[in-house]
């Protein structure tokens, strides 16, 4: 088991364990529910006009339903989806393909849309605004470029860093949804929900231990379920109660709290080995040997969420809630600070 089981269950290629849990529609889909509201009525809207929808942006922590809604909003619209990825487009070619394989109406889902290379980016603007891309035929002197009409489409866009997004990209999309961690009562639900379509029997209080240590994320939320399902069937009698879902993550080393090894690491590296910050978070990351976006997207938020980290102008700081985490007295200095937040 690796020692950064959240990075890794994020990291996983979608599979058919995934596909098989994921709602087809709105009245499925749990949470988020300001975001489900919003693209409930936009696809109303267009229904009605009988239009295609605005192009939309997601945004949000790795996990949390990105692609399920884009899947979703194309089952509202009765649209097909296509999809792809920033870093598979690696030529305006790769682009120009995927566009002009669309029909009206259908929807195109771009994963990780901020990793797309600025040149191709700009191939996209018009493609968004004026549904037309132009393309450049031959090679040396003969090479010139034509200006090829699309079909109307609805481009969907995720990111985990809204940060990375190029100004003129994010404006051109007509709706911009940040996606939040979900509560352990809501995991709680979509376990249950999990534990349902796969013939698991689970009592409500093992649905919320699951919830609890699932870091906010649904995608965390069924991975957990299913470990907690293997153990109720090898170490219990098939059904996941509170303490069965206890004992199945302790197994894992996945806390009260959902914290992890490589959480702790991250505590530990701040607090002994930099004297609990500030720190830059490349430090860190060389420290505990992982990868500085991984800890960036994954382990940090959840840190700073629950308050064992703060983020100052200066690098991350241990907040005391980290040092009773690893079991060490809190130094007076960080008891008295307040941190000046960014
Ligand atoms: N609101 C929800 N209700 C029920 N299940 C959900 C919900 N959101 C996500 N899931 C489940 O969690 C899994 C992960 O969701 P999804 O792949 O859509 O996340 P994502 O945000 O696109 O992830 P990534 O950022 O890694 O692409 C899906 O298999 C789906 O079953």
């Amino acid at each position: 088991m690796s020692d950064n089981y959240f990075q890794q269950t994020l990291s996983e290629p979608r599979n058919d364990f995934d596909s098989s849990l994921r709602p087809p529609d709105f009245d499925e889909f749990s949470g988020q529910d300001k975001i489900k509201e919003r693209l409930m009525l936009m696809v109303e809207a267009a229904k009605m006009r009988d239009d295609v929808l605005h192009h939309v942006l997601l945004c949000g922590p790795p996990g949390l339903g990105k692609t399920t809604l884009a899947n979703i909003i194309a089952n509202a619209v009765g649209a097909k989806l296509h999809t792809s990825s920033g870093p598979q487009i690696e030529k305006a070619g790769d682009l120009a393909g995927l566009l002009t394989n669309l029909e009206e109406g259908d929807v195109l889902f771009i994963d990780e849309i901020h990793r797309l290379h600025p040149s191709i980016e700009e191939y996209l603007y018009p493609a968004m605004e004026d549904f037309k891309i132009d393309i450049i035929i031959d090679q040396g002197p003969n090479a010139r470029s034509i200006e090829l009409q699309l079909p109307r489409f609805t481009l969907v866009g995720a990111t985990t860093r809204q940060g990375m997004l190029t100004a003129p990209l994010r404006s051109r999309f007509g709706l911009v949804n940040r996606l939040d961690y979900y509560t352990a009562e809501q995991l709680a639900g979509i376990v249950t929900r999990s534990a349902g379509i796969l013939g698991v029997e689970i009592e409500p209080g093992g649905a919320l231990e699951v919830g609890r240590r699932s870091r906010g994320t649904p995608r965390i939320a069924n991975s957990l379920l299913r470990w907690a399902r293997d153990f109720a069937q090898v170490r219990a009698d098939g059904t996941i109660t509170a303490k069965v879902a206890d004992q199945a993550l302790g197994m894992i080393d996945i806390d009260a709290d959902g914290i992890d090894e490589m959480d702790k690491r991250i505590l530990e590296t701040v607090i002994h080995k930099f004297e609990g910050g500030p720190v830059g978070l490349r430090s860190v990351a060389v420290a505990v040997g992982e990868d500085a976006s991984t800890l960036e997207e994954v382990n940090e938020p959840y840190l700073i969420m629950q308050g064992f980290l703060a983020r100052t102008p200066r690098g991350r700081v241990a907040l005391p809630a980290a040092y009773t985490k690893i079991g060490v007295e809190p130094p007076r200095r960080v008891l008295g600070d307040q941190p000046e937040l960014l």
